[in-house]
C-alpha cells in the first residue's frame, strides 16, 4: 500500500511541475497587480461607474450565526424598509405587488420585481428596484431592496437617508397595526427568547370618556402634547426624551383606566411590568432594554409589587391585634421578598439607566394606592416628574359619565346628585356600576341615576355613623389617656405624616 502511494507521489510531481512552472507566472503577475495596480484602479471605478449600491436582504447573510443575535435586526431592517417603500410606490410606481400586511387588515405595497422607482431626498435623487437575490448565501425568499444613489451622496445616504427610511418605516408599521399590550413572560427557557409576549390592545377608554375634573384632564393632556412634540427640546437642553407619571389614588378612581386613555390619545404601545415575577435586577434591566419607542411602560401597584419603601419593616409593624400565624404569614413573606435580588435601587438605577441609554420616546407610569408608603427617592421629579391624584367622583366627573353611560345631559335628578358628591365620597367605578343597571335587559336613565342617589344617601348615613363612632372612640380613649402623653404622640404622629407628605410633594428632603 505504501510503495503504491510513493509510485503516485513520484509519477504526480513528474507530471504537475511543468504546469506548475507555466503558472508560475500568473502568481507573480497576480503578486503584481495587488501590489501596485489595485489601488489606482479603485480609485478609478468611480469615473467608470459612479454608482453606488446596497442590498438591503429579506433575510441575514449567516442565518445559522443570526437566529438570535442578528435576524431580527436585518429581518426589521427589510420590513422597515418594506414599510418605507409602501408610500413611495403608492405615489410613484406602476407596477406594484400588495400583501397583506403581517397585522392589521391593511396591505403591504411593494415593487414587482425589476421595477424601479425614484426617491427624493434633501433634493438628491435615489433610487430603489426590487431584485432577485444574487448570492445562495441569502438563503431567503430571494428578495432584497436594492438602493442606488450617486458615490457623492455616500455620507448623506449613510448618515441620514437610510436612519430617517429606518425611522419612517417603523412610524408606518406602527401606525398601520394594531397596539399592542406587552406583558413580561413569567419562564422564558433560552436567555436569548423573547422575554415579553403581547396582545392586541382595543381598549375603548379615551380622555372623552374619562370621568375627572376637565381642568386636571386638560392639562393632562397637555402635558402629553408637549412631550411628544418637543423631541428637539429635551435633546437641546440635555434630557432624555422620556416622562414619569405617578398616579395615585383609592381602589376604583380610573389609574388603570388612565392608562389606556394614554395609550390611545398617543397611539404607543403599552408594557405592563409584573414586577413579582422578576428575580434579579438583571432580570428587569433586560425587560427594559428589550422595549421599543413610542411605548408607555407600567408598573402597576407599585407600592405591592416589592418592598420598595425602603425601611417598610420598620414603619409598618405587624399591628398587635394580628394572630400569631398572620404575624408569621407577614414575617416570612417579608423575609421572601427581602431574599429577592430585585431591589429599590436596582429599579431606580435601571430606570435611570434606561433613560439615558435610549433615543425613543417613552412613558413611565406608576401606580399606587398608597402614596405615603412609597420611598421619595422613587417618585422624585425627574423621575416621576407628574404626580396625578385621582380622586373621588365629583360632579363634573359625574357629567362625563353619565353623558357615557345614559347619554343624559341634564335631569332633574343632577342638583340632588351634586350636592351630595360634594360631602360623599364615592369612586367613579361605583357611579359606573350604578349606571349600568339594567332592568329586564332595558337601562332607564331615571332609575340608574334613582339608583346612584340611593347609593349616595346611604353612603352619607354611613359616613356620618362612622364619624359618631370615631369620636366616641376618641372621647372615651383620651379619658383612659393622661392628656400630656396623649398630645405628645398625635403631635410626633402629625409631625411624621406632614414630613412624609412633604417629602412626597416635593418641598423638603431628607438630609439623611
Ligand atoms: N375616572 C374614571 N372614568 C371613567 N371610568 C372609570 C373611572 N374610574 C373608574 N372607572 C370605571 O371603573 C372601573 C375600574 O377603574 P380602574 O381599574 O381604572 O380603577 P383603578 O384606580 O385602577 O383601581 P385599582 O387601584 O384598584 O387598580 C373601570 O373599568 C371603569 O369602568
Ligand atoms: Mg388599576
Amino acid at each position: 500500500m505504501m510503495g503504491v502511494l510513493d509510485n503516485f507521489r513520484s509519477s504526480a510531481w513528474i507530471y504537475l511541475t511543468p504546469v506548475a512552472a507555466a503558472c508560475a507566472p500568473i502568481g507573480v503577475l497576480r503578486t503584481y497587480f495587488n501590489q501596485h495596480l489595485r489601488r489606482p484602479m479603485r480609485r478609478l471605478l468611480p469615473f467608470l461607474d459612479p454608482f453606488v449600491t446596497i442590498d438591503i436582504a429579506a433575510k441575514p447573510q449567516d442565518y445559522s450565526y443570526s437566529y438570535y443575535n442578528s435576524k431580527a435586526k436585518s429581518s426589521d431592517a427589510y420590513a422597515e424598509v418594506l414599510a418605507y417603500l409602501s408610500t413611495v410606490c403608492s405615489r410613484e410606481a406602476r407596477e406594484l405587488r400588495a400583501e397583506g400586511a403581517d397585522e392589521g387588515h391593511g396591505f403591504v405595497l411593494s415593487l414587482r420585481e425589476g421595477q424601479e422607482v425614484a426617491d427624493e431626498f434633501e433634493g438628491v435623487t435615489m433610487w430603489w428596484s426590487a431584485v432577485a437575490e444574487e448570492k445562495a448565501s441569502y438563503r431567503s425568499s430571494g428578495r432584497c431592496c436594492r438602493l442606488t444613489f450617486h458615490e457623492r451622496h455616500r455620507r448623506l445616504v449613510v448618515d441620514e437617508y437610510l436612519p430617517y427610511v429606518r425611522r419612517t418605516g417603523q412610524d408606518v408599521t406602527v401606525s398601520n397595526r394594531p397596539r399592542r399590550l406587552y406583558t413580561n413572560k413569567k419562564h422564558h427557557d433560552h436567555p436569548r427568547e423573547e422575554v415579553w409576549s403581547y396582545i392586541d390592545f382595543d381598549h375603548p377608554t379615551t380622555f372623552d370618556t374619562l370621568a375627572m375634573d376637565p381642568d386636571q384632564k386638560q392639562n393632562i393632556m397637555d402635558d402629553l402634547e408637549d412631550f411628544r412634540n418637543n423631541k428637539d427640546y429635551y435633546r437641546r437642553i440635555g434630557r432624555a426624551w422620556k416622562r414619569g407619571y405617578l398616579l395615585h389614588g383609592p381602589p376604583g378612581t380610573g389609574k388603570s383606566t388612565m392608562i389606556a386613555a394614554m395609550a390611545n390619545y398617543l397611539s404607543y404601545d403599552v408594557y405592563d411590568i409584573e414586577l413579582t415575577t422578576l428575580h434579579t435586577n438583571y432580570d428587569l434591566r433586560k425587560l427594559f432594554i428589550e422595549t421599543k419607542s413610542k411605548s408607555i411602560i407600567v408598573i402597576e401597584d407599585i407600592d405591592c409589587s416589592l418592598d420598595l419603601s425602603g425601611n417598610r419593616a420598620t414603619t409598618l409593624p405587624p399591628s398587635p391585634t394580628q394572630d400569631d400565624e398572620v404575624v408569621d404569614d407577614v414575617a416570612s413573606d417579608r423575609k421572601r421578598r427581602r431574599g429577592s435580588m430585585l431591589t429599590l435601587s436596582g429599579l431606580l438605577n435601571f430606570i435611570d439607566g434606561l433613560w439615558s441609554a435610549h433615543s425613543g420616546e417613552r412613558i413611565i407610569v406608576f401606580t399606587t394606592n398608597h402614596l405615603v408608603k412609597l420611598d421619595p427617592a422613587l417618585i422624585r421629579r425627574g423621575r416621576m416628574d407628574k404626580h396625578i391624584e385621582m380622586s373621588y367622583c365629583r360632579f363634573e366627573a359625574f357629567r362625563t359619565l353619565a353623558k357615557n353611560y345614559l347619554e343624559v345631559e341634564e335631569n332633574p335628578l343632577f342638583d340632588a346628585i351634586r350636592e351630595l358628591l360634594q360631602v360623599v365620597d364615592i369612586t367613579p367605578a361605583d357611579v359606573a356600576e350604578c349606571m349600568m343597571m339594567s332592568e329586564r335587559g332595558a337601562r332607564d336613565a331615571d332609575a340608574c341615576l334613582g339608583s346612584l342617589l340611593h347609593e349616595l344617601k346611604k353612603k352619607l348615613e354611613e359616613e356620618e355613623e362612622q364619624k359618631k363612632h370615631d369620636a366616641k372612640i376618641a372621647t372615651d380613649g383620651s379619658k383612659e389617656k393622661l392628656p400630656s402623653e396623649n398630645g405628645k404622640d398625635n403631635a410626633d404622629e402629625d409631625a411624621s405624616t406632614r414630613r412624609r407628605q412633604n417629602q412626597i410633594a416635593g418641598k423638603s428632603w431628607p438630609t439623611e
